[in-house]
């Protein structure tokens, strides 16, 4: 019996300036207690056997065709010539990751699911070919290379040619699909470099109890920018790569890095009292803070801050009640391994 259990960090992406561009991978794992027992019996259609605990236990299929870590490694598999799971792969699904609230629940869905191809399809990939697969299905590489590499990092894709593009751009729901494509990812289609990160800067995540799906949170953005906004967020972008790994984090620098005007100003019909929360949090009005954003296409805020977390953490729940919306806390550091895949 082959046993072993891949763990994936959740992530943060954009970190307001790095849109699409940065991401931090942070310390909540999704589990995968995986194990490959020939003597096990299952009805499902390619030899897996699903169980899930943790957020999305009520909704997430159990289907292995239907449900996103598993099409992912079935996507994997076929992609390599093979057509499903070794009889019977069991895989037992822990997760903490909220879903649909901008801490790349899914990021951390696809990358799981990867490396779980990858480990009973004995394929023997590195976790950088891994990241040509994961990044073939959500593409943007922010979250995906956070939750794979771990740590703060950034990260851009390769410009593919005709051939690559039709076939990384292909319909999602046709690239899953049990008879969709065949081939093989392109090679290399995504770069990224990892970030100091000062440890003393922890990452305040305040987690609002209602969904925001990624794909309309992109929906609202605009499809042209102006050359003023784009300068703004790359001269910002440039400067908290650096500001966030300093020995003596500075407040104003880091607040003042963090701001947006690509995505978190159009995001906000979709999250109350988003813009208010964004300007009315600073190292001014809150001790100990750094900086704040909206995590990911949110609806989730991400304060960096290095004390108080319970106050400021306990005054943006506040500011969410005056719109009538609870949340919950949590209070994360960089998972710097990213994911694991831990034989037993
Ligand atoms: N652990 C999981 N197992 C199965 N599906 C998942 C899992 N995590 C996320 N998903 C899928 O991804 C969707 C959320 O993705 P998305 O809208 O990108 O939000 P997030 O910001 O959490 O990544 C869920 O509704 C679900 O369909
Ligand atoms: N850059 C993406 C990041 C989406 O992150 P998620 O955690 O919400 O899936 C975006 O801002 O759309």
């Amino acid at each position: 019996m082959d046993k072993f259990i891949i763990r994936v960090p959740a992530s943060s992406a954009n970190i307001g300036p790095g849109f699409d561009v940065l991401g931090i991978g942070l310390d909540l794992f999704l589990t995968l207690e995986v194990a490959v027992d020939s003597s096990l019996s299952t009805t499902d259609s390619a030899n897996c056997l699903l169980s899930y605990e943790g957020d999305g236990s009520e909704n997430v299929p159990l289907e292995s065709g239907k449900n996103l870590i598993t099409k992912t490694a079935l996507f994997v598999l076929r992609c390599n010539g093979v057509a499903e799971f070794p009889k019977v792969t069991q895989v037992h699904v822990i997760n903490p990751i909220p879903l649909g609230r901008g801490l790349g629940s899914s990021g951390a869905a696809v990358v799981a699911g990867v490396l779980l191809a990858n480990a009973v399809g004995k394929l023997g990939f590195s976790k950088q070919r891994c990241l040509d697969y994961c990044l073939m299905i959500e593409r943007h590489p922010d979250n995906i290379t956070a939750a794979m590499m771990g740590g703060f990092v950034g990260s851009y894709l390769r410009e593919l040619t005709p051939r690559e593009t039709a076939l990384v751009h292909q319909p999602l729901s046709d690239m899953l699909a049990p008879h969709g494509t065949t081939d093989k990812a392109p090679l290399n289609i995504g770069t990224h470099v990892k970030y100091n990160w000062n440890p003393a800067i922890k990452c305040i995540a305040i987690i609002p109890q209602f969904e925001v799906a990624t794909s309309d949170s992109r929906r609202v953005l605009p499809a042209e920018y102006s050359k003023q906004d784009v300068i703004f967020n790359l001269q910002r972008l440039a400067v908290l790569t650096t500001a966030v790994g300093a020995a003596q984090p500075d407040p104003q620098l880091i607040y003042n890095s963090m701001q947006d005007k690509l995505h978190q100003p159009y995001r906000k019909s979709l999250i109350p009292g988003l813009t208010e929360i964004l300007s009315g949090f600073t190292p001014q009005t809150h001790e100990g803070l750094l900086g704040i954003c909206l995590s990911g296409a949110g609806p989730t805020i991400l304060c960096l801050a290095t004390e108080n977390f319970d106050q400021i953490a306990e005054a943006i729940i506040e500011r969410f009640k005056q719109e009538k919306v609870e949340c919950v806390w949590k209070l994360l550091q960089p998972a710097q391994n990213g994911a694991t895949v831990e034989h037993l």
